[in-house]
């Protein structure tokens, strides 16, 4: 099943409850949540007091993405916040199994993301305890950059080492993905796509998001 995780990085932060009613009125399954530290990428964004509001307002499950430096620390007041998902950087120094096993002990769906120069071969380890895996189609840390299209070799390589062991884990792609992008990652085997600029530069979000969605479901046959 395709998922669209509208990303609201690139949504109106003076008028967040508004824009995720939007997205959830627009047919939206989930709510991407970008938090950014400043250290492990250059750009700081949204953090815990927020993500605690937002799930006061959201009839949308909360997709956090955590590019920051030591999410084990940070995952139980995540967790607290309402997190329903909770996906870090396997580059970030936390340890990998703890950290999943601190977020799945806490309710939440845990994942696992890999920047661009990342192997999907890192993960695999991981993958028998992990809900999903994101493949990150940009260099993390901004909105409205170009989809690199040499991660789909990754995406392929993910999905083939899930089916080979028989896990039904979600794949997400981040970055990038439109309506001309998203059949190519829904082919390569990607069920839960993020999109920033692609929504939120609409009038209409219920525009954009049906339209990635038809695209994927088309591709992913
Ligand atoms: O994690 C992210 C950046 O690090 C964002 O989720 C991503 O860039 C979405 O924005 P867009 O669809 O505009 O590329
Ligand atoms: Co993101």
């Amino acid at each position: 099943m395709i998922l669209i995780s509208p990303s609201i990085l690139s949504s109106d932060f003076a008028n967040l409850a508004r824009e995720v009613g939007a997205i959830a009125d627009g047919g939206a399954d989930l709510v991407h949540v970008d938090v950014m530290d400043g250290h492990f990428v250059p750009n700081i964004t949204i953090g815990v007091p927020v993500v605690a509001s937002l799930k006061k307002v959201s009839a949308l499950p909360l997709d956090v993405h955590l590019m920051i430096s030591d999410p084990l620390f940070y995952t139980p007041a995540f967790l607290k916040a309402g997190s329903d998902m909770i996906t870090f950087h396997l580059e970030s120094g936390s340890d990998v199994s703890k950290t999943i096993d601190a977020i799945r002990s806490g309710g939440a769906k845990a994942g696992v993301a890999l920047k661009p120069a990342t192997p999907a071969e890192a993960v695999f380890p991981y993958l028998d305890r992990l809900d999903m895996v994101l493949v990150m189609t940009v260099e993390p840390g901004f909105g409205g950059q170009s989809f690199m299209a040499d991660m789909l070799p990754k995406i392929e390589a993910v999905r083939a080492e899930c089916l080979r062991r028989g896990l039904s884990v979600d794949i997400q792609v981040d970055g990038g993905i439109d309506p001309k992008t998203a059949p190519l990652v829904a082919k390569a085997g990607a069920n839960v796509l993020v999109a920033g600029s692609a929504v939120f530069k609409h009038e209409d979000y219920a525009e954009p998001i049906a339209a990635i969605r038809q695209a994927a479901v088309e591709a992913a046959g």
